[in-house]
């Protein structure tokens, strides 16, 4: 083997393998594996390495150039995000579209083939050996499209985290670099967030802004995090209300100020100091932020989102704030909900328990489906989400909402499902990308439930889950896999576990 080329600059004549888990296909330079991000299966490409080196176990490469391309190759829909735009300009494609090279319907079919490999090779299951329905009976899993006809899967979501670069100007940072790469739109996010003046605003003093537009429609919200000392903080204020002024495609605007906490997040009583997941991006001091403090600049605190199976008519939108969690595709609330109700088996009278719940999207339809004389509990960590799913089913008395880590709340998830009176006990189980885990798995196994409809967006942790469960005599006997992320190489899983 000739010596191993440095990570930076070298470029390297590559033949295109399978896609993989994460994104990218699969090479081989000289016996080593090389992760090949903008490459489709099959072509022939040049590639430029960006990360290497001789000890490392595989390298990865950006494609710049397609000496051979695929069929299913077409312009990039998003010309920052194009590694071959990229390329002539002399910087990184920005990451958060990297299938937009990729004609719609290929982009979906190498998601199903990255859904059944990893269902495989994780999780040991084979959709030959199991018992799920014509739609999968080739063994093929067949991703839905959910997003409006001849969208080119462009202008769907209605949540967005930007970086602010010192210059002010909305960013994004390419996959795996802290560059900062000023935007002029974003065209996955839906029109109102798109086509707003958010991308000429100067936002001097923040490190990132939130855009969120509920429901896909209507005036959007921001959520500015700010760091920044008094007085440049009251700059960006008076910067923020010409926007709103400006802008009538803004509504309301929060400032989130962070207080940073002591060196290493520890507070005088040597307790933690961190706010779980709640840091901002990309700050390279070692600083625990101890406090944010959301103060409204203009407009209303909290925005509604609108239920696709309300609970009752009188109840049709969630309020909730607008950093809470919900689903990021205008259409996914809807599809979602569709795809549960499908499968579900639970009737009027029974008993339903949906497991990190946010602000009660699956509770909602749950709560209709088993109607006034079944039995509904909610279960959701963050304290937000769960206000707004407590308000939300207040003076219901078929609804419960709990605030409590899923892992802790198994033995009241085991008391309620063995106090309901329905014969077909329903675990709707919607975790976060790590998964739901053996514990929790475990702990479902020794309740009464009958079916657990599993809503996942990672199909690894889905897999070890999955594989958990029919361990312990599951049976898989629903499964749908649907676009919610497109131009992306996410996807999102619902399925049924039965016994
Ligand atoms: C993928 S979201 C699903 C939310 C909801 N089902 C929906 O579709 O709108 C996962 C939710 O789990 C919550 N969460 C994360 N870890 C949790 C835990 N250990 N216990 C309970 N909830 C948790 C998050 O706050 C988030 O609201």
């Amino acid at each position: 083997m000739t010596a191993a080329p440095t990570a930076d600059q070298q470029v390297l004549t590559l033949e295109v393998g399978p896609m993989a888990h994460g994104g990218h296909c699969v090479a081989r330079y000289e016996g080593r594996v090389v992760f090949v991000r903008h490459a489709i299966p099959g072509e022939v490409v040049r590639a430029r390495l960006t990360e290497g080196g001789e000890q490392a176990k595989f390298w990865r490469a950006d494609v710049i150039e397609v000496l051979s391309a695929s069929d299913y190759r077409r312009r990039h829909i998003w010309k920052l995000a194009d590694s071959l735009r990229a390329e002539e300009m002399g910087r990184l494609p920005v990451g958060g579209a990297e299938f937009g090279h990729i004609t719609d319907q290929h982009q979906r079919r190498l998601k199903g083939q990255v859904f059944r490999d990893t269902l495989q090779r994780i999780g040991g299951i084979s959709l030959h050996d199991l018992n799920i329905p014509q739609e999968h009976a080739d063994g093929e899993i067949h991703v839905e499209d959910i997003s409006r006809p001849h969208s080119n899967g462009l202008h769907w979501r209605t949540r967005v985290s930007f970086a602010v670069d010192p210059a002010g100007m909305l960013s994004m940072k390419p996959h795996r670099s802290n560059e900062l790469i000023e935007l002029r739109g974003m065209p996955l996010a839906v029109e109102g967030i798109h086509e707003s003046r958010i991308f000429s605003a100067d936002f001097r003093g923040a490190q990132r802004v939130d855009a969120v537009a509920p429901g896909g429609e209507g005036a959007v919200t921001l959520v500015v995090h700010t760091l920044a000392q008094a007085q440049e903080q009251q700059s960006l204020r008076s910067r923020l209300h010409a926007l709103a002024s400006e802008d009538p495609a803004v509504g309301n605007i929060l400032l989130g100020v962070t207080t940073p906490g002591p060196q290493n997040g520890r507070t005088q009583n040597g307790r933690s100091s961190a706010r779980r997941g709640r840091g901002p991006r990309g700050r390279s001091d070692s600083v625990t932020p101890a406090q944010v403090d959301v103060e409204l600049v203009t407009g209303a605190r909290m925005v509604s989102e609108p239920l696709p199976a309300p609970a009752r008519e009188d109840r049709a939108e969630v309020r909730m704030r607008p950093e809470g969690f919900w689903q990021i595709h205008r259409g996914a609330p809807q599809a979602l909900v569709a795809a549960v109700a499908e499968m579900a088996r639970a009737e009027e009278g029974d008993t339903v328990v949906d497991l990190y719940a946010g602000a009660g999207l699956f509770t909602a339809w749950a709560a209709q489906r088993v109607g006034p004389t079944g039995h509904v509990l909610s279960v959701e960590a963050a304290g937000a989400s769960h206000r707004s799913a407590s308000e939300l089913f207040d003076g219901m008395d078929e609804v419960q909402t709990l605030q409590a880590p899923v892992e802790r709340s198994l033995e009241q998830v085991r008391r309620f499902l063995s106090g309901g009176s329905g014969s077909a006990a329903t675990v709707v189980l919607d975790p976060p990308r790590a998964g739901a885990g053996e514990r929790v798995i475990e702990g479902l196994d020794q309740t009464q439930a009958r079916q657990i409809i599993y809503v996942s967006c990672e199909p690894s942790s889905f897999a070890r889950d999955a594989k958990e469960l029919i361990t312990r005599g599951w049976q898989l006997d629903g499964l749908r896999v649907l676009d919610l992320y497109p131009n992306t190489h996410h996807m999102e899983s619902v399925a049924s576990f039965t016994r």
